[in-house]
């Protein structure tokens, strides 16, 4: 069995078996000792499951097992998924029919003969989308990554209301601002103002970036709970980002680091560069790996590995993964994407498969380094979220409450949403 119980869907890996193998002692001896809660509950439906070949991998939703499917569900056998609903409600009735057919035949088999049931069926190739998870955590970097690079002051009140409606969307960590120096950032320079407000919301977390010691002292000092250190794997960009080489930036995270545990304020890290420098090119994985685990030793709860000048490709992306996976655990990684070549979603995508259910995204994909010439918004959130829904991830976002918030701050800096989703479902509604 793989898959935590936390994820609501159980693993079993099956072994050239066949239709009375469900309905078999042996079946219900396997799931009896599946560590999982609740306990699975059989119904005889279950010998629907016909696989032909070996090793095949089989996901049960929990409600699905213990209500008998009165409600949608999804199960991913041999690489497709089938959601399908009760229309006529009652359990206990037989969806498939025993046969030694394979799956796919099974369900062609199910569509036609299967009444009072609305059933749907997508062929989903096993390799792209068999262990997508059912949640995905959306790190809005907006307020932050989205307007650090705005040339013009934005109000401060501006930023604490884009940060309230962001909130009325369902976010539930949202990056508030920086405690950096006003010199490098001028935007950020009411760090203060907007914390000392917005940290009086309830059950959201707002990580603020700081830079060494100083930054988070007056973080602290402003009410923050969480904070965020910022490593390079880039030493190029650790120069012109934080004016420091790696290793000293390392050096300051660690005093950052010493100091927030004993506050007992939560620590995010992020690695930039992961996949490309502005001033190097290319950066071999090991360099993002070696930051990765040095901030994760530290004492770091989240690593979050940024594309920083969104040049990230799902291959190369997956080249980084591995090696960074090597030395953080998957459920303490986060990936941030600025979409400089259109590559953002794809390479969210593969993260996913990855195991990676952290996600940073940036309100109407605002956003760009100022230390990263040429680089783009962030991928924007609307567009992750809408990617993700249509997945069947949850997010507890609300997608139209996220466009209020795009629509908001768009307008407040007089220009279009950099959200695909929004300019299009704005079409359908105009
Ligand atoms: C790190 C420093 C401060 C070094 O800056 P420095 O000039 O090397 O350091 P310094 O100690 O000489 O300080 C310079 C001045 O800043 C002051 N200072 C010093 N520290 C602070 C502080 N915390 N808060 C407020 N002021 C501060 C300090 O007091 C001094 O003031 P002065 O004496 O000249 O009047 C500077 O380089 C800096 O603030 N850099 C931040 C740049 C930044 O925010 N970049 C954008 C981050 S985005 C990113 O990194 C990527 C990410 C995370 O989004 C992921 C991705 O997209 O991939």
């Amino acid at each position: 069995m793989t898959r935590t119980p936390a994820s609501k869907f159980y693993c079993f890996k099956w072994y050239e078996y066949d239709a009375n193998f469900f309905d078999s002692s042996i079946f219900r001896g396997i799931s009896n000792r599946v560590h999982c809660h609740p306990p699975i509950t059989l119904f005889s439906d279950t010998s629907v499951f016909i696989l032909k070949k070996s090793c095949y991998i089989l996901y049960f939703q929990s409600n699905f097992i213990a209500r008998g499917c009165s409600e949608t569900c999804k199960i991913w056998p041999c690489g497709l998924t089938c959601s399908y609903k009760h229309r006529n409600g009652g359990n206990n009735q037989t969806f498939f029919h025993s046969s030694a057919h394979s799956w796919h035949l099974q369900c062609r088999y199910a569509d036609s003969s299967c009444n009072g049931l609305d059933v749907e069926f997508r062929a989903l190739p096993r390799k792209v989308l068999w262990d997508l998870p059912r949640f995905v955590q959306i790190v809005e970097v907006g307020p932050r990554d989205g307007l650090q690079n705005e040339k013009s002051i934005v109000p401060t009140s501006v930023k604490i209301e884009l940060i309230h409606k962001l909130v009325a969307s369902g976010l539930s960590v949202v990056e508030a601002t920086s405690f950096v120096s006003p010199k490098w950032v001028p935007q950020l320079a009411d760090a203060k103002d907007v914390l000392e407000v917005i940290r009086h919301v309830p059950d959201v977390r707002f990580p603020v970036l700081t830079p060494n010691l100083r930054g988070f002292e007056a973080a602290v000092a402003a009410g923050a709970k969480e904070v965020a250190v910022f490593a390079s794997a880039s030493e190029s960009f650790s120069k012109s980002n934080i004016n420091c080489t790696i290793k000293e930036s390392l050096a300051r995270y660690r005093d950052v680091i010493t100091s927030a545990k004993k506050h007992g304020i939560r620590i995010r890290g992020y690695v930039s560069c992961v996949v490309g420098c502005p001033v190097e090119g290319a950066i071999h994985p090991s360099k993002v790996a070696y930051v990765a685990k040095e901030l994760y030793d530290m004492g770091c709860s989240e690593i979050s590995l940024g594309d920083t000048i969104g040049v990230g490709t799902p291959g190369k992306v997956l080249a980084m993964l591995e090696a960074v996976l090597s030395f953080v655990p998957v459920d303490k990684l986060a990936v941030h994407f600025h979409d400089t070549y259109g590559q953002a979603l794809a390479n969210i995508l593969v993260s996913l498969q990855m195991g990676i259910n952290i996600v940073d995204s940036s309100v109407s994909g605002l956003g760009g380094c100022p230390y990263a010439k040429g680089a783009t918004g962030n991928v924007a959130t609307e567009d992750v979220v809408y990617m993700l829904h249509g997945l069947g991830i949850e997010t507890n976002v609300n997608l139209n409450k996220l466009m209020d918030a795009g629509d908001y701050i768009s307008n407040r800096l007089g220009r279009p949403s950099g959200s695909k989703t929004t300019t299009a479902l704005h079409k359908l509604t105009t």
